[in-house]
């Protein structure tokens, strides 16, 4: 799968709004009343990466999961980076359930 091009790339922002571009990945904070609740959330992140053999780089802080994501393989951006951002983004959305 090659890396995106910037026309692709800002496309594809449009179906995630809540992630930002850095560099080159994307980003998104989500955010929780407690600890733990992001900590759950984290195994949910991980479980999704497994299953789309597509892995995020992920950090806690209290109330806070910074979730980023690259493809290594080709050095950018791909397809499977908007993939798993919309993933997660439902995941977020269903957590009630
Ligand atoms: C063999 C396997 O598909 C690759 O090593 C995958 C695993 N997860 C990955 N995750 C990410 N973010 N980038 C990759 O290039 C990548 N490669």
């Amino acid at each position: 799968m090659a890396a995106y091009t910037e026309e692709e790339i800002q496309h594809s922002l449009r179906d995630v709004p809540e992630w930002s571009r850095k560099d080159g990945s994307i980003e998104r904070t989500y955010t929780f009343n407690e600890y733990l609740d992001g900590i759950q959330f984290v195994n949910k992140l991980g479980a999704i990466a497994e299953e789309k053999d597509h892995h995020p780089y992920i950090g806690v802080d209290y109330g806070k999961v910074t979730v980023s994501l690259t493809s290594h393989d080709v050095k950018g951006l791909s397809a499977r980076d908007f993939d798993l951002a919309q993933r997660y983004d439902e995941a977020y959305t269903n957590l009630e359930d």
